[in-house]
């Protein structure tokens, strides 16, 4: 075949698949894996190689399926009330049990019940049966050469029970495809090593072998390689000769160290090198020595995303498998994405019911970002052609999660707080049919998304300055006219943030003003700003005096970072951020964070699981454990319009 230039193109998914597969097709590199014999018992889930007839019947004898008496029909016949029969026990009647075989001259079963005993080993009827009658004849389940399961089908355990019944103890099924896992890159670590700044720890190698696996594949993830050609050469030797499908992890893009391409190439066939797809776009697709080699993102989405679109179809190929599409459901985008024309987007979101529809929320949109899967309840792609989509369009997600999980998800979209994951917890420990699912989008963002109704909560806190009041001014101002019913989940402790040791005295909101003393800001809205602002001018302090004011992070981390990182000397952030960087906390003012739910969705039965979480003792002494909180009004109802 000839040699293609390939390098970082930039084709259509289409256009990839069709080139992809059509090679692997006319090569044979797609073909059905070899058949094994495994016992019927350790044959679940596996692909039938052949098709399993029956080498017995079932039942193989004529059975009682009654407890009773076996007896020949004709000896009944004519028996009545009026004419009751009398039978002679050994001669034309025997005592069975359900799955006894049916004694010579018997050619039915009288149900015990039915049968009046007169002593003496004899019995009476009060009316007469049928031939078969209550007998199970020879082959009634499973007849002798019957197709019992047909090639190229998942074992599931009711065919397993079959396979036995029809007197097989092994069966043949396909061999699993041997998937080979490379990953590559000098960065990474073996997960569990100290970490020093750069290391990254090798975690997409357990993604892909999970997935190989759900598949039906088998994974043989090899020893890690460095970003080294000689070495990556020899390592997708290692993966030919053990597996039937090489997968590369990593150094796929144009980066100096990026050698998948090149192995590819040096070692067969480069069919392609980049498709317009986002995340994922820079993935390698070969065949070396007849067999697919597959070079696949390092960033853990794209990885996800590549390995569904080109390895599970290879997967399910050498099964004899269609490959497995997703349920689909429509549902309304909360808010307009942007994307560019050209490149097909998969967009992960959450997807809620809001009443009598889905709403697609879209999650972070980074390559980098697996806990993006994590949450995802589905996917939209979003198509080449298309500039992005508008917030209220109507969308097709493919489900990454059953449906039911779905209708039972309870969604808060709002400020973050660590209390929220305690709460999610306990939820699911309680009841581990419903989920609360957040997102973190801080306090406005809860409102808008409440105003947008795509939330059936949303964690707050926002004082307003002007009252001193936290969060009903905010819900009067923009959720003008509807019913919001506001709890209080706990009142958080903020402070200020300082190295360990609080090395230069900062003793409190005062302190900032000091010409030695630089401090370190939170974004204009954050809850957390308007609180320094607010403190500010109770002190009469001008926010021009303090050093590093305008400098601006977005979350309570990032502050605490800029701190630990000798940015700063002070942040104002809350105690679990100081704990999670080890540095030193000098409480400001405690905040009240509450949860605001709109008063249609307050009677579902999961919102009132919530509530009755938050009331409970042992969750607000979790809470209190955690150390920087008070629940002296958590669960309480703080009032609403
Ligand atoms: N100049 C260009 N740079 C990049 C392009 C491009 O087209 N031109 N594409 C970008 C895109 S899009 C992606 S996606 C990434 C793909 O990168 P690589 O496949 O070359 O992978 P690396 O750069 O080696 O790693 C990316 C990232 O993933 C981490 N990683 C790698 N392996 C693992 C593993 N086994 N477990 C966990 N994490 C892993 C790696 O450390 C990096 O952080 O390239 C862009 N750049
Ligand atoms: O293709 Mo990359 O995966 O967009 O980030």
């Amino acid at each position: 075949m000839k040699e293609r230039e390939v390098y970082l193109e930039n084709v259509s998914l289409a256009e990839a698949v069709d080139r992809f597969f059509v090679d692997l097709e006319e090569s044979g590199a797609l073909r059905l894996t070899g058949a094994e014999v495994v016992s019927v018992r350790q044959a679940l889930g596996r692909i039938t190689a052949e098709p399993v007839f029956a080498r017995i019947s079932s039942p193989h004898y004529s059975a009682a399926a009654m407890d009773g008496i076996a007896v020949s029909a004709k000896d009944t016949f004519g028996a009545g009330e009026k004419n009751p029969v009398r039978l002679k026990e050994g001669v034309n009647f025997h005592y069975v049990d359900t799955g006894d075989p049916l004694p010579p001259g018997c050619d039915a079963v009288i149900m015990i019940e039915e049968v009046h005993p007169l002593g003496d080993g004899e019995v009476e009827i009060v009316a007469p049966c049928s031939p078969w009658d209550n007998v199970r004849g020879i082959g009634e389940d499973i007849a002798a050469a019957e197709l019992v399961v047909p090639e190229n089908h998942r074992l599931r355990p009711q065919d397993l029970s079959a396979i036995l019944a029809a007197g097989h103890t092994a069966v043949r099924v396909r061999k699993k495809p041997r998937v080979a896992v490379i990953p590559t890159g000098t960065e990474l670590v073996n997960p569990g090593e100290p970490l020093k700044p750069g290391d990254i720890i090798e975690s997409n190698s357990a993604m892909i072998s999970g997935l190989v696996e759900e598949w039906g594949g088998e994974a043989l993830v090899l020893e890690k390689a460095e970003d080294d050609f000689e070495l990556i050469k020899r390592r997708i030797e290692e993966g030919l000769s053990a597996a039937d499908v090489v997968v590369i992890n990593a150094g796929s893009s144009a980066g100096s160290e990026d050698y998948t391409a090149k192995c590819i190439r040096a070692m067969g066939e480069l069919l392609v090198h980049g498709v317009a797809i986002k995340p994922g776009k820079p993935v390698v697709l070969g065949r070396i020595a007849g067999k697919p080699v597959i070079g696949i993102p390092g960033y853990p989405v794209s990885a996800y995303l590549a390995m569904e679109l080109f390895v599970k179809p290879i997967v399910y190929r050498m099964q004899g498998l269609p490959v497995p599409g997703r349920h689909k459901i429509r549902a309304r985008l909360s808010r307009r994405v942007v994307s560019s024309i050209g490149t097909l987007e998969f967009l992960r979101v959450k997807v809620g019911r809001m009443g009598s529809e889905f709403i697609a929320s879209p999650l972070s949109r980074g390559a980098g970002v697996i806990m993006s899967v994590v949450r995802a309840d589905g996917i939209v792609r979003i198509p080449e052609s298309r500039e992005g989509i508008e917030s209220g369009e109507s969308v097709e997600v493919e489900l990454l999660r059953d449906r039911e999980e779905i209708e039972n998800t309870v969604l808060m979209i709002g400020s973050h707080d660590v209390t929220i994951d305690l709460l999610a917890n306990e939820l699911k420990r309680l009841y581990p049919e419903i989920t609360l699912s957040s997102a973190h989008v801080g306090s406005m963002g809860g409102i808008m998304a409440l105003m947008r109704g795509e939330t059936h909560m949303a964690g707050l806190h926002l004082l307003d300055p002007e009252t001193g009041e936290y969060n009903l001014p905010y819900i009067r101002k923009y959720l003008a006219g509807r019913k919001v019913v506001l709890v209080n989940l706990a009142y958080r402790q903020q402070g200020l943030m300082v190295a360990k040791g609080n090395p230069k005295g900062i003793r409190g909101i005062e302190d900032l003003v000091r010409e030695d003393v630089t401090f370190v800001n939170r974004q204009k809205g954050a809850g957390t700003r308007i609180l320094l602002d607010l403190k500010l001018k109770e002190l009469d302090i001008d926010p021009g005096r303090i050093r590093g004011y305008g400098k601006e992070e977005y979350t309570h981390l990032a502050v605490a970072a800029a701190v630990a990182g000798g940015m700063a000397d002070a942040g104002l952030g809350i105690l679990a951020a100081a704990r999670a960087m080890d540095l030193d906390f000098v409480p400001v003012a405690p905040e009240r964070f509450d949860i605001a739910i709109p008063h249609e969705f307050y009677p579902m039965d999961s919102i009132q699981k919530v509530l009755k979480i938050l009331r409970s003792e042992e969750f607000k002494r979790k809470i209190e454990s955690l150390g920087g909180y008070d629940t002296s009004r958590t669960g309480e109802l703080i009032g609403g319009d």
